[in-house]
């Protein structure tokens, strides 16, 4: 399956007076993970948000593959591929695992139903179940029943012996896993991961580094953004590191960790060795 490049334009994002994101662009293609670091206050937070579309920029655009997506909602570019996980874990306490997976899987599957009929985005989400039933019979769905994806990715991470557990009663670093497992049920083109490690013990964060590996090597683009300035250089091919709004470096995590502006900002809030100790910034 040939996946989406995601690419952000020359955003501008300001507040009042202040510029959050300045003239900010950025390239995080299918099959590589992107990290984005920063001090506080440097945009980091401002910018993801503009990627997921809970923010709109006050210039500049977004684009997914070779659509323009600066003005579609979250919920309508998490169903062309643009799939998000969040900071605090989104799921819905009462329902089992696989009934979480399911949610995700389902509503990537009505967008691609809906776009075969030729209704328009907001339409996508109205599909009558009937109708993709129908579509799996002729063959139209794209790969088959919604559980066997639920069920492929339950056995890849891990997660078959809780598949009927229900999602409220699992600890922090489980949910964190649903969490993950949902996003790629909806089949994403490009995943962004808000503070993926957040309330993750080492051996936990360890484990979501190989799976962030793994899902790159799938062929899906990973954009990261977490306070574990340790994890992002151990595990992206590409940073983007951002001071004032404004991108000072961009490239592997080498220059990237050389770069004499990044260097300093580091310096002066937490030593950020080249032999890559943790800083206090992300
Ligand atoms: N809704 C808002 N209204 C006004 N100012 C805002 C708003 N959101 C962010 N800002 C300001 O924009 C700047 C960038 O904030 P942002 O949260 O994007 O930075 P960040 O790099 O994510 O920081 P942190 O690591 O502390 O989360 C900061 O100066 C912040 O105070």
């Amino acid at each position: 399956m040939s996946r989406h490049v995601l690419q952000a334009v020359g955003l501008v994002r300001r507040y009042g007076g202040l510029t959050a994101v300045d003239h900010v662009d950025l390239v995080a293609p299918p099959g590589m993970i992107t990290g984005l670091i920063g001090p506080n206050g440097a945009g980091k937070s401002t910018l993801f948000s503009l990627l997921t579309g809970v923010e709109q920029p006050d210039e500049g655009k977004v684009v997914l593959g070779s659509t323009d997506i600066t003005r579609m909602r979250p919920d309508i570019r998490s169903r062309r591929g643009l799939v998000q996980t969040f900071q605090v874990p989104s799921l819905f306490p009462t329902l089992t695992v696989a009934d979480n997976l399911l949610v995700g899987a389902e509503n990537r599957r009505r967008d691609y139903a809906g776009g075969l009929l030729g209704l328009s985005a907001q339409g996508r989400g109205r599909v009558s179940h009937s109708i993709e039933r129908g579509l799996e019979r002729l063959g139209l769905a794209p790969k088959g029943p919604v559980t066997q994806i639920v069920e492929e990715v339950l056995d890849s991470l891990g997660l078959s012996d809780v598949r009927d557990t229900i999602a409220g009663t699992l600890p922090t670093g489980a949910l964190r896993l649903v969490e993950f497992a949902r996003a790629l049920c909806a089949r994403p083109d490009i995943l962004l991961l808000d503070e993926p490690a957040s309330g993750l013990d080492s051996e936990e964060t360890a484990k979501l580094s190989q799976l962030l590996r793994r899902t790159a090597a799938g062929g899906v683009g990973i954009v990261i953004v977490d306070h574990d300035v340790d994890l992002v250089f151990s595990v992206v091919d590409q940073v983007y590191a951002m001071v004032g709004g404004r991108v000072v470096a961009s490239g592997d995590p080498q220059t990237v960790r050389n770069d004499p502006t990044v260097r300093s900002v580091y310096l002066a809030q937490a030593p950020l060795a080249a032999a890559g100790q943790s800083g206090e910034a992300r």
